[in-house]
């Protein structure tokens, strides 16, 4: 398998995405996976994961959301929000048909490479970005939320990283985003318990920054937490922040082939199969309870 082949078509650019020049091209313009939304007078933008029902991260997905804040970039928006357009789901983590029954090398590499990908996007954009949380966020979707630089959150809502309770470990470069947000131990709480804390409880330990009752107040919360940076220049700002997760974009930016190559032989083995099987036919049954 060629990692480094497809590393060398889907990489992060050089210093961070100051240039930007990944090719992309949109993968299901047709679908309309990412929604965004640019307001002219305040230059922020409001970008809509779009994936019903429940917005569960698929190799498409990834590929759009990169192409999106590479027009962001491009745009130099003066700062991102990101949220779902899914009723009561943020994103409901990574599409398990991606993972199961045994995808292909071939689709699995390049779904985890995106998946990276778009990690490294969000986690080193220049412009500031805030997670209007407006919804269950679980495992993936708490990846994007903590990749975030500020985190707002409907009442009632799941967040948290579930991954150890269905006998996975959760790779590096997460559990370093969750560091980044999160006092240590803390986070390692989160992380080997996989507990979905409530809104109140995230609030709580700080893993979101305020609850909003409504997209009014997050967008003028939001709006608050962007003018913080009006009188900073872009470009100090923006270096700033990728010098500061320098470490952690290094860690993944190293090790992209080994940590793919390490999850697709996870992922193809028997019993990790057996176990997101039927952790999906729980999900399925749940329903008809
Ligand atoms: C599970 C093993 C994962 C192995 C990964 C290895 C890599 C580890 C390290 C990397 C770290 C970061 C990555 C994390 C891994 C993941 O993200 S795996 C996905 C984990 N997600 C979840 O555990 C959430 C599962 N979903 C739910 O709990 C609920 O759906 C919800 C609370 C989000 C929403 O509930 P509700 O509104 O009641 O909708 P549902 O009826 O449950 O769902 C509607 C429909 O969607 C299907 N579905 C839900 N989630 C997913 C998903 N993630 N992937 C694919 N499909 C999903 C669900 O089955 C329903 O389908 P049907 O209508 O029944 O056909």
């Amino acid at each position: 398998m060629n990692f480094s082949r497809l590393i060398k078509n889907c990489s992060i650019p050089s210093r961070w995405l100051l240039a930007n020049n990944i090719r992309y091209q949109s993968s299901s313009a047709a679908q309309n996976l990412i929604q965004v939304d640019i307001n002219e007078e305040t230059g922020v933008s409001v970008v809509s994961l779009n994936r019903k029902p429940v917005n569960s991260l698929s190799l498409e997905l990834f590929k759009d959301f990169c192409g999106v804040m590479d027009d962001l970039e491009r745009e130099k928006v003066r700062g991102m929000v990101l949220k779902s357009s899914c009723d009561n789901v943020f994103s409901s983590g990574l599409d398990i048909t991606e993972l199961y029954p045994n995808p292909s090398e071939e689709r699995f590499e390049a779904f985890w490479l995106w998946f990276q990908e778009s990690w490294l996007k969000l986690y080193a954009s220049s412009f500031p970005t805030v997670a209007f949380v407006n919804g269950h966020a679980p495992a993936g979707g708490c990846v994007f939320a903590i990749s975030c630089e500020y985190r707002l959150m409907l009442p009632y809502y799941k967040i948290g990283l579930n991954e150890a309770p269905v006998g996975i470990v959760a790779t590096e470069w997460v559990m370093n985003s969750l560091r980044a947000v999160l006092p240590g131990k803390n986070a390692e709480r989160l992380l080997t318990s996989g507990r979905l804390l409530d809104t109140q409880e995230a609030f709580d330990i700080g893993l979101i920054d305020q609850i909003v009752n409504n997209e009014e107040e997050a967008m003028a919360r939001s709006e608050e937490f962007f003018a913080t940076f009006d009188n900073v220049p872009k470009l100090a700002r923006a270096l700033t922040k990728q010098v500061y997760r320098k470490n952690d974009l290094n860690q993944l930016i190293k090790n992209r082939s080994s940590d793919a190559k390490q999850f697709l032989n996870h992922i193809l083995r028997p019993e990790t199969q057996k176990i997101i099987g039927s952790y999906f036919k729980s999900l399925k049954d749940r329903k008809k309870d």
